[in-house]
Protein backbone atom coordinates (compact mmCIF):
# COMPACT_ATOMS: atom_id res chain seq x y z
CA UNK A 1 0.00 0.00 0.00
CA UNK A 2 1.29 3.17 -0.91
CA UNK A 3 0.14 5.31 1.73
CA UNK A 4 -0.57 3.54 5.31
CA UNK A 5 -3.91 3.66 7.25
CA UNK A 6 -4.08 5.43 10.37
CA UNK A 7 -6.76 2.75 11.75
CA UNK A 8 -6.63 -1.31 12.17
CA UNK A 9 -8.63 -4.11 11.19
CA UNK A 10 -11.60 -4.25 14.41
CA UNK A 11 -10.85 -1.11 16.08
CA UNK A 12 -13.27 0.93 17.50
CA UNK A 13 -13.56 4.75 17.10
CA UNK A 14 -16.70 8.06 17.22
CA UNK A 15 -16.09 9.68 13.77
CA UNK A 16 -18.80 12.06 12.52
CA UNK A 17 -19.64 11.85 9.10
CA UNK A 18 -18.84 14.81 6.45
CA UNK A 19 -19.59 13.12 2.85
CA UNK A 20 -21.55 10.46 0.81
CA UNK A 21 -19.71 8.76 -2.04
CA UNK A 22 -21.89 8.30 -5.38
CA UNK A 23 -22.11 3.92 -3.81
CA UNK A 24 -24.03 5.60 -0.63
CA UNK A 25 -21.52 5.16 1.76
CA UNK A 26 -20.83 7.36 4.21
CA UNK A 27 -17.36 9.15 4.53
CA UNK A 28 -15.49 10.17 8.01
CA UNK A 29 -11.74 11.17 7.96
CA UNK A 30 -8.95 10.46 10.24
CA UNK A 31 -5.97 12.30 10.23
CA UNK A 32 -7.05 13.26 6.51
CA UNK A 33 -7.78 9.54 5.94
CA UNK A 34 -11.02 8.57 4.06
CA UNK A 35 -12.88 5.90 6.20
CA UNK A 36 -16.05 4.17 4.29
CA UNK A 37 -19.08 3.47 6.28
CA UNK A 38 -22.18 1.55 5.42
CA UNK A 39 -25.42 2.64 7.12
CA UNK A 40 -24.76 6.33 7.32
CA UNK A 41 -25.69 9.66 5.79
CA UNK A 42 -23.64 13.17 6.21
CA UNK A 43 -24.30 15.08 9.56
CA UNK A 44 -23.99 11.61 12.21
CA UNK A 45 -22.03 11.29 14.80
CA UNK A 46 -21.73 7.52 14.91
CA UNK A 47 -19.31 4.70 16.85
CA UNK A 48 -17.80 2.80 14.12
CA UNK A 49 -15.66 -0.79 14.00
CA UNK A 50 -13.57 -0.84 11.31
CA UNK A 51 -14.38 -4.08 9.45
CA UNK A 52 -11.42 -3.83 6.59
CA UNK A 53 -8.19 -2.10 5.81
CA UNK A 54 -7.15 -3.01 2.10
CA UNK A 55 -5.54 -1.46 -0.89
CA UNK A 56 -7.59 0.49 -3.50
CA UNK A 57 -5.91 2.01 -6.64
CA UNK A 58 -2.62 1.65 -4.31
CA UNK A 59 -4.27 3.53 -1.78
CA UNK A 60 -5.00 2.22 1.77
CA UNK A 61 -8.82 2.66 2.33
CA UNK A 62 -10.32 0.87 5.26
CA UNK A 63 -14.27 0.32 5.52
CA UNK A 64 -16.32 0.19 8.78
CA UNK A 65 -19.53 -0.77 10.28
CA UNK A 66 -21.72 0.95 12.32
CA UNK A 67 -25.70 0.78 13.62
CA UNK A 68 -28.03 3.81 12.59
CA UNK A 69 -27.22 6.85 14.24
CA UNK A 70 -29.49 7.54 17.11
CA UNK A 71 -29.83 10.90 15.51
CA UNK A 72 -31.47 9.30 11.96
CA UNK A 73 -34.87 10.72 11.56
CA UNK A 74 -37.25 9.52 8.87
CA UNK A 75 -36.70 11.35 5.37
CA UNK A 76 -39.87 13.79 4.41
CA UNK A 77 -39.52 13.15 0.86
CA UNK A 78 -36.23 11.65 -0.85
CA UNK A 79 -35.93 13.62 -3.29
CA UNK A 80 -35.34 16.33 -1.34
CA UNK A 81 -31.76 14.38 -0.72
CA UNK A 82 -31.43 13.62 -4.63
CA UNK A 83 -32.28 17.59 -5.28
CA UNK A 84 -29.69 19.13 -2.54
CA UNK A 85 -32.57 20.87 -1.41
CA UNK A 86 -32.24 19.30 1.90
CA UNK A 87 -29.14 17.14 2.13
CA UNK A 88 -29.97 16.70 6.14
CA UNK A 89 -33.13 16.21 6.33
CA UNK A 90 -32.40 12.35 8.16
CA UNK A 91 -31.03 14.24 11.05
CA UNK A 92 -32.56 15.97 13.91
CA UNK A 93 -31.96 19.18 14.26
CA UNK A 94 -30.16 19.44 17.02
CA UNK A 95 -28.02 17.17 15.10
CA UNK A 96 -27.71 19.06 12.68
CA UNK A 97 -26.24 22.18 14.31
CA UNK A 98 -23.77 20.20 16.15
CA UNK A 99 -22.70 19.07 13.35
CA UNK A 100 -22.30 22.78 11.93
CA UNK A 101 -20.60 23.67 14.94
CA UNK A 102 -18.12 20.89 14.52
CA UNK A 103 -17.53 21.09 10.82
CA UNK A 104 -16.30 24.98 11.97
CA UNK A 105 -14.24 23.78 15.01
CA UNK A 106 -12.78 20.75 13.01
CA UNK A 107 -11.33 23.00 10.48
CA UNK A 108 -9.87 25.48 13.17
CA UNK A 109 -8.27 22.94 15.00
CA UNK A 110 -5.92 22.18 11.96
CA UNK A 111 -4.15 25.66 12.13
CA UNK A 112 -5.64 27.73 15.33
CA UNK A 113 -6.15 25.20 18.21
CA UNK A 114 -6.94 27.95 20.50
CA UNK A 115 -10.11 29.17 18.19
CA UNK A 116 -13.36 28.32 20.14
CA UNK A 117 -17.00 27.60 18.03
CA UNK A 118 -19.85 28.56 20.00
CA UNK A 119 -23.09 26.28 19.77
CA UNK A 120 -24.90 26.79 16.73
CA UNK A 121 -27.51 29.32 16.76
CA UNK A 122 -30.85 27.56 15.83
CA UNK A 123 -34.29 28.67 14.93
CA UNK A 124 -37.56 27.82 16.15
CA UNK A 125 -39.53 26.02 12.71
CA UNK A 126 -36.19 25.07 10.42
CA UNK A 127 -38.75 24.58 7.72
CA UNK A 128 -40.09 27.13 5.41
CA UNK A 129 -37.78 29.91 5.90
CA UNK A 130 -36.66 30.73 2.51
CA UNK A 131 -38.02 34.47 1.39
CA UNK A 132 -36.60 33.74 -2.17
CA UNK A 133 -36.62 30.71 -4.76
CA UNK A 134 -35.25 30.16 -7.81
CA UNK A 135 -36.27 26.91 -9.61
CA UNK A 136 -35.73 25.73 -12.86
CA UNK A 137 -38.19 25.36 -15.74
CA UNK A 138 -37.89 22.06 -18.33
CA UNK A 139 -40.65 20.56 -20.78
CA UNK A 140 -41.11 16.74 -19.63
CA UNK A 141 -42.96 14.40 -21.89
CA UNK A 142 -44.12 17.79 -23.57
CA UNK A 143 -44.76 19.32 -20.52
CA UNK A 144 -43.50 22.43 -18.53
CA UNK A 145 -42.11 21.60 -15.43
CA UNK A 146 -40.77 23.34 -12.13
CA UNK A 147 -39.13 21.60 -10.22
CA UNK A 148 -35.26 20.91 -9.10
CA UNK A 149 -31.96 19.55 -10.35
CA UNK A 150 -30.92 16.06 -9.25
CA UNK A 151 -27.33 16.83 -7.46
CA UNK A 152 -24.84 16.89 -9.96
CA UNK A 153 -26.88 16.55 -13.40
CA UNK A 154 -29.39 19.30 -15.29
CA UNK A 155 -32.05 16.17 -14.91
CA UNK A 156 -35.12 18.42 -13.44
CA UNK A 157 -37.29 16.22 -10.72
CA UNK A 158 -40.80 18.09 -10.85
CA UNK A 159 -41.58 18.87 -7.25
CA UNK A 160 -44.55 21.26 -5.87
CA UNK A 161 -43.96 21.25 -2.33
CA UNK A 162 -39.81 22.55 -1.20
CA UNK A 163 -40.23 21.93 1.74
CA UNK A 164 -37.67 24.41 3.03
CA UNK A 165 -39.46 27.56 1.45
CA UNK A 166 -42.07 30.17 1.94
CA UNK A 167 -45.24 28.02 1.21
CA UNK A 168 -46.69 30.90 -0.33
CA UNK A 169 -43.29 31.13 -3.01
CA UNK A 170 -44.04 27.46 -3.85
CA UNK A 171 -47.69 28.12 -3.99
CA UNK A 172 -46.80 30.92 -6.50
CA UNK A 173 -44.30 29.00 -8.73
CA UNK A 174 -47.40 26.49 -9.05
CA UNK A 175 -49.57 28.98 -10.45
CA UNK A 176 -46.68 30.70 -12.68
CA UNK A 177 -46.19 27.24 -14.38
CA UNK A 178 -49.82 26.73 -14.92
CA UNK A 179 -50.43 29.94 -16.93
CA UNK A 180 -46.91 29.15 -18.81
CA UNK A 181 -49.01 25.87 -19.90
CA UNK A 182 -52.14 27.41 -20.30
CA UNK A 183 -50.33 29.72 -23.05
CA UNK A 184 -48.55 27.23 -24.09
CA UNK A 185 -45.25 28.70 -23.80
CA UNK A 186 -42.18 26.58 -23.99
CA UNK A 187 -39.46 25.86 -21.43
CA UNK A 188 -36.02 26.76 -22.86
CA UNK A 189 -33.81 23.43 -24.10
CA UNK A 190 -30.22 23.11 -22.97
CA UNK A 191 -29.69 20.77 -25.65
CA UNK A 192 -30.98 22.55 -28.47
CA UNK A 193 -30.41 26.02 -26.74
CA UNK A 194 -34.40 27.09 -28.12
CA UNK A 195 -37.31 27.28 -26.02
CA UNK A 196 -38.21 30.44 -24.00
CA UNK A 197 -38.69 29.94 -20.25
CA UNK A 198 -35.27 29.06 -18.15
CA UNK A 199 -36.15 29.78 -14.50
CA UNK A 200 -38.85 31.12 -12.03
CA UNK A 201 -37.59 33.79 -9.11
CA UNK A 202 -39.70 34.68 -6.85
CA UNK A 203 -39.13 36.72 -3.74
CA UNK A 204 -41.27 37.67 -0.84
CA UNK A 205 -41.08 40.02 1.96
CA UNK A 206 -41.21 38.04 5.28
CA UNK A 207 -43.06 41.08 6.59
CA UNK A 208 -44.41 42.66 3.99
CA UNK A 209 -45.84 40.04 2.01
CA UNK A 210 -45.01 41.79 -1.12
CA UNK A 211 -43.75 39.43 -3.83
CA UNK A 212 -41.97 39.53 -7.07
CA UNK A 213 -41.97 37.15 -9.89
CA UNK A 214 -38.66 36.99 -12.25
CA UNK A 215 -39.30 35.32 -15.33
CA UNK A 216 -35.95 34.48 -16.79
CA UNK A 217 -36.01 34.01 -20.54
CA UNK A 218 -33.75 33.20 -22.99
CA UNK A 219 -36.15 35.65 -25.24
CA UNK A 220 -35.95 39.24 -25.01
CA UNK A 221 -40.03 38.88 -25.30
CA UNK A 222 -41.94 36.02 -24.11
CA UNK A 223 -44.64 34.79 -26.32
CA UNK A 224 -48.61 36.05 -25.09
CA UNK A 225 -46.49 38.53 -22.85
CA UNK A 226 -48.75 40.63 -22.01
CA UNK A 227 -51.58 38.79 -21.29
CA UNK A 228 -49.32 36.51 -18.95
CA UNK A 229 -48.27 39.09 -17.25
CA UNK A 230 -51.85 40.18 -16.29
CA UNK A 231 -52.81 36.71 -15.39
CA UNK A 232 -49.99 36.55 -12.99
CA UNK A 233 -50.93 39.69 -10.86
CA UNK A 234 -54.73 38.83 -10.98
CA UNK A 235 -54.19 35.53 -9.67
CA UNK A 236 -51.59 35.94 -7.15
CA UNK A 237 -52.58 39.37 -5.26
CA UNK A 238 -49.44 39.44 -3.39
CA UNK A 239 -47.10 40.18 -6.71
CA UNK A 240 -46.27 43.91 -6.79
CA UNK A 241 -43.68 43.55 -9.16
CA UNK A 242 -43.49 41.22 -12.48
CA UNK A 243 -39.52 41.24 -14.06
CA UNK A 244 -38.24 40.14 -17.53
CA UNK A 245 -34.75 38.98 -16.89
CA UNK A 246 -33.32 37.81 -20.32
CA UNK A 247 -30.35 35.66 -20.59
CA UNK A 248 -29.62 34.64 -24.12
CA UNK A 249 -26.26 32.78 -23.32
CA UNK A 250 -25.67 29.20 -23.76
CA UNK A 251 -24.82 29.05 -19.95
CA UNK A 252 -25.17 27.71 -16.68
CA UNK A 253 -25.63 31.22 -14.76
CA UNK A 254 -28.62 31.82 -14.15
CA UNK A 255 -29.62 35.76 -14.68
CA UNK A 256 -28.44 37.65 -17.79
CA UNK A 257 -27.66 41.25 -17.86
CA UNK A 258 -30.99 42.81 -18.73
CA UNK A 259 -33.39 43.43 -16.65
CA UNK A 260 -37.51 44.93 -17.72
CA UNK A 261 -40.28 45.70 -15.37
CA UNK A 262 -43.64 44.06 -16.63
CA UNK A 263 -45.55 45.08 -13.95
CA UNK A 264 -45.68 46.98 -11.08
CA UNK A 265 -42.64 48.54 -9.62
CA UNK A 266 -38.79 47.43 -10.27
CA UNK A 267 -38.50 46.45 -6.55
CA UNK A 268 -40.62 44.58 -3.63
CA UNK A 269 -39.53 46.08 -0.15
CA UNK A 270 -39.31 44.26 3.39
CA UNK A 271 -38.31 44.72 6.83
CA UNK A 272 -34.97 43.76 8.72
CA UNK A 273 -33.92 44.75 12.02
CA UNK A 274 -36.85 47.78 12.18
CA UNK A 275 -35.16 49.23 8.82
CA UNK A 276 -37.27 49.44 5.53
CA UNK A 277 -35.05 47.85 2.43
CA UNK A 278 -36.10 47.90 -1.16
CA UNK A 279 -34.76 45.04 -3.18
CA UNK A 280 -34.42 44.99 -6.91
CA UNK A 281 -34.39 41.66 -8.71
CA UNK A 282 -30.61 41.22 -9.36
CA UNK A 283 -29.91 42.21 -5.68
CA UNK A 284 -28.54 40.22 -2.97
CA UNK A 285 -30.94 40.23 -0.16
CA UNK A 286 -30.28 36.96 2.95
CA UNK A 287 -32.52 34.10 2.42
CA UNK A 288 -33.88 33.78 5.58
CA UNK A 289 -34.87 36.56 7.22
CA UNK A 290 -35.81 35.42 10.98
CA UNK A 291 -32.00 34.53 11.17
CA UNK A 292 -30.39 37.14 9.74
CA UNK A 293 -32.27 39.16 12.01
CA UNK A 294 -29.72 37.14 14.93
CA UNK A 295 -26.99 37.18 12.64
CA UNK A 296 -26.58 40.70 11.99
CA UNK A 297 -27.66 41.63 15.65
CA UNK A 298 -24.66 39.48 16.53
CA UNK A 299 -22.65 41.16 14.48
CA UNK A 300 -23.44 44.96 15.76
CA UNK A 301 -23.35 44.00 19.07
CA UNK A 302 -19.91 42.15 18.17
CA UNK A 303 -19.06 45.57 16.68
CA UNK A 304 -19.24 47.02 20.27
CA UNK A 305 -20.01 50.99 19.05
CA UNK A 306 -20.59 53.72 20.99
CA UNK A 307 -22.06 56.59 18.13
CA UNK A 308 -18.32 57.78 17.40
CA UNK A 309 -17.09 55.14 14.99
CA UNK A 310 -15.75 55.23 11.56
CA UNK A 311 -16.74 51.58 10.35
CA UNK A 312 -16.56 49.73 6.68
CA UNK A 313 -19.32 47.27 5.82
CA UNK A 314 -17.93 45.27 2.86
CA UNK A 315 -20.01 43.14 0.57
CA UNK A 316 -22.47 45.41 1.67
CA UNK A 317 -25.20 44.04 -0.72
CA UNK A 318 -28.21 46.46 -0.78
CA UNK A 319 -26.78 47.67 2.58
CA UNK A 320 -28.73 45.87 4.84
CA UNK A 321 -25.78 45.87 7.53
CA UNK A 322 -24.36 49.25 6.47
CA UNK A 323 -27.63 50.78 7.46
CA UNK A 324 -27.99 48.58 10.83
CA UNK A 325 -24.68 49.95 11.93
CA UNK A 326 -25.35 53.41 11.28
CA UNK A 327 -27.60 53.92 13.52
CA UNK A 328 -24.73 52.95 16.15
CA UNK A 329 -21.72 54.76 14.44
CA UNK A 330 -20.77 58.01 13.28
CA UNK A 331 -20.03 57.25 9.51
CA UNK A 332 -20.15 54.29 7.64
CA UNK A 333 -18.48 53.05 4.21
CA UNK A 334 -20.14 50.49 1.68
CA UNK A 335 -18.83 48.37 -0.88
CA UNK A 336 -20.49 45.99 -3.44
CA UNK A 337 -20.14 44.95 -6.70
CA UNK A 338 -23.17 44.64 -8.50
CA UNK A 339 -24.90 48.23 -9.16
CA UNK A 340 -28.36 47.69 -8.53
CA UNK A 341 -27.92 46.71 -5.12
CA UNK A 342 -25.59 50.14 -4.45
CA UNK A 343 -28.54 51.69 -6.46
CA UNK A 344 -31.35 50.08 -4.09
CA UNK A 345 -28.76 50.72 -0.69
CA UNK A 346 -28.79 54.53 -1.58
CA UNK A 347 -32.95 54.51 -1.55
CA UNK A 348 -32.47 52.36 1.61
CA UNK A 349 -30.48 54.60 3.10
CA UNK A 350 -33.06 58.12 2.06
CA UNK A 351 -36.43 55.40 3.14
CA UNK A 352 -34.82 55.22 6.88
CA UNK A 353 -33.37 59.06 6.94
CA UNK A 354 -29.35 57.40 7.44
CA UNK A 355 -27.49 60.30 5.95
CA UNK A 356 -24.09 59.06 7.67
CA UNK A 357 -23.30 56.18 5.07
CA UNK A 358 -21.48 56.45 1.58
CA UNK A 359 -21.89 53.57 -0.66
CA UNK A 360 -19.38 52.87 -3.74
CA UNK A 361 -19.91 50.33 -6.43
CA UNK A 362 -16.37 48.26 -6.69
CA UNK A 363 -14.63 45.55 -6.13
CA UNK A 364 -14.26 45.40 -2.93
CA UNK A 365 -10.96 44.52 -2.82
CA UNK A 366 -9.93 47.92 -4.91
CA UNK A 367 -12.15 50.10 -2.95
CA UNK A 368 -10.52 49.10 -0.06
CA UNK A 369 -7.40 49.94 -1.32
CA UNK A 370 -8.46 53.35 -2.64
CA UNK A 371 -9.78 54.23 0.96
CA UNK A 372 -6.68 53.22 2.52
CA UNK A 373 -4.89 55.16 -0.03
CA UNK A 374 -7.26 58.16 1.12
CA UNK A 375 -6.19 57.86 4.62
CA UNK A 376 -9.67 56.47 5.79
CA UNK A 377 -9.38 54.95 9.43
CA UNK A 378 -12.02 53.15 9.96
CA UNK A 379 -12.26 51.82 13.89
CA UNK A 380 -14.20 48.58 12.81
CA UNK A 381 -14.37 47.19 9.52
CA UNK A 382 -17.09 44.26 8.66
CA UNK A 383 -16.77 42.15 6.10
CA UNK A 384 -19.44 39.61 4.72
CA UNK A 385 -18.03 38.03 1.38
CA UNK A 386 -19.55 35.05 -1.24
CA UNK A 387 -17.97 31.84 -0.52
CA UNK A 388 -14.64 32.27 -1.77
CA UNK A 389 -14.39 34.76 0.92
CA UNK A 390 -11.55 37.58 0.95
CA UNK A 391 -8.96 38.44 -1.68
CA UNK A 392 -5.65 38.77 -0.17
CA UNK A 393 -5.04 42.50 -0.72
CA UNK A 394 -8.28 43.09 0.77
CA UNK A 395 -6.90 41.73 3.99
CA UNK A 396 -3.28 43.41 3.50
CA UNK A 397 -5.57 46.97 3.01
CA UNK A 398 -8.21 46.21 5.74
CA UNK A 399 -4.52 45.44 7.71
CA UNK A 400 -3.01 48.71 6.92
CA UNK A 401 -6.32 50.55 7.95
CA UNK A 402 -5.36 48.98 11.48
CA UNK A 403 -9.31 48.74 12.58
CA UNK A 404 -9.48 47.93 16.13
CA UNK A 405 -11.63 45.12 14.84
CA UNK A 406 -12.96 43.02 12.20
CA UNK A 407 -16.34 41.66 12.63
CA UNK A 408 -16.35 38.37 10.04
CA UNK A 409 -19.72 37.31 8.67
CA UNK A 410 -18.65 33.99 6.58
CA UNK A 411 -20.64 31.54 4.61
CA UNK A 412 -18.01 29.08 3.98
CA UNK A 413 -15.77 28.15 6.85
CA UNK A 414 -12.94 26.79 4.58
CA UNK A 415 -12.28 30.45 3.63
CA UNK A 416 -12.69 32.21 6.56
CA UNK A 417 -10.20 29.60 8.32
CA UNK A 418 -8.16 30.45 5.34
CA UNK A 419 -8.55 34.69 5.37
CA UNK A 420 -8.04 34.33 9.67
CA UNK A 421 -4.95 32.76 9.56
CA UNK A 422 -3.81 35.92 7.01
CA UNK A 423 -4.81 38.23 9.54
CA UNK A 424 -3.29 36.67 11.92
CA UNK A 425 0.15 37.18 10.37
CA UNK A 426 -0.97 40.59 9.91
CA UNK A 427 -1.26 41.40 13.50
CA UNK A 428 -4.76 40.31 14.39
CA UNK A 429 -5.85 37.66 17.06
CA UNK A 430 -9.47 35.98 17.30
CA UNK A 431 -11.42 37.47 19.93
CA UNK A 432 -14.06 35.25 21.48
CA UNK A 433 -15.48 32.18 20.34
CA UNK A 434 -16.70 31.81 16.78
CA UNK A 435 -20.46 31.79 16.93
CA UNK A 436 -22.28 29.58 14.01
CA UNK A 437 -25.95 30.68 13.32
CA UNK A 438 -27.88 28.36 11.44
CA UNK A 439 -29.06 30.28 7.85
CA UNK A 440 -29.74 27.02 5.81
CA UNK A 441 -31.60 24.52 8.07
CA UNK A 442 -31.78 21.21 6.34
CA UNK A 443 -28.46 22.05 4.22
CA UNK A 444 -25.12 21.44 5.39
CA UNK A 445 -24.01 25.13 4.50
CA UNK A 446 -22.85 26.84 7.88
CA UNK A 447 -22.62 30.85 8.63
CA UNK A 448 -21.30 32.13 11.18
CA UNK A 449 -19.22 35.58 12.92
CA UNK A 450 -16.22 35.71 13.83
CA UNK A 451 -14.57 38.74 15.72
CA UNK A 452 -10.85 39.88 14.67
CA UNK A 453 -9.07 42.05 16.89
CA UNK A 454 -5.96 44.12 16.60
CA UNK A 455 -2.83 42.27 19.27
CA UNK A 456 -1.64 45.26 21.33
CA UNK A 457 2.18 45.71 21.09
C1 LIG B 1 -22.96 37.17 1.23
S1 LIG B 1 -23.49 38.55 0.32
C2 LIG B 1 -23.66 39.74 1.61
C3 LIG B 1 -24.45 40.94 1.29
C4 LIG B 1 -24.93 41.77 2.47
N1 LIG B 1 -23.91 41.98 3.47
C5 LIG B 1 -26.16 41.17 3.10
O1 LIG B 1 -26.11 40.63 4.21
O2 LIG B 1 -27.23 41.22 2.46
C6 LIG B 1 -22.06 39.00 -0.56
C7 LIG B 1 -22.18 40.19 -1.46
O3 LIG B 1 -20.92 40.43 -2.05
C8 LIG B 1 -21.09 40.88 -3.38
N2 LIG B 1 -19.78 40.65 -4.05
C9 LIG B 1 -19.30 39.53 -4.62
N3 LIG B 1 -18.04 39.72 -5.01
C10 LIG B 1 -17.70 40.99 -4.68
C11 LIG B 1 -16.50 41.77 -4.81
N4 LIG B 1 -15.40 41.29 -5.36
N5 LIG B 1 -16.52 43.02 -4.34
C12 LIG B 1 -17.63 43.55 -3.76
N6 LIG B 1 -18.79 42.86 -3.62
C13 LIG B 1 -18.81 41.59 -4.06
C14 LIG B 1 -22.29 40.10 -3.87
O4 LIG B 1 -22.90 40.74 -4.96
C15 LIG B 1 -23.17 40.07 -2.60
O5 LIG B 1 -24.04 41.17 -2.59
Amino acid sequence: MKSKAPVSKNERLDVTITDLTYQGLGVAKVEDFPLFIENTLPGEEVTIQVTKVQSHYGFARAVAWTQESPDRVKDVDKTYRQTGIAPLQHLAYPAQLKFKQHQIAELFSKSHQDVEVAPTMGMDNPTQYRNKAQVPVRMIKGQLETGFYRQHSHELIPLTDFYIQDPAIDAAIIKVRDLLRQFEIPAYNEVSDKGVIRNIMVRRGYYSHEMMIVLISRTQKIPSQAQLVDQIHQALPEVTSIVLNVNAKKTNVIMGNVTRVLYGKPTIEDTLMGLTFAISARSFYQVNPQQTEKLYQMAIDKAGLTGAETVIDAYCGIGTISLALAKHAKQVYGVEIVPEAIEDAKVNAQKNHLSNVTFAVNKAEDQMAEWQAAGIKPDVIVVDPPRKGLAESLIDSAAKMAPKKVVYVSCNPATLVRDVARFTELGYHVDGPVQPVDQFPQTPHVESVTVLKRTEK
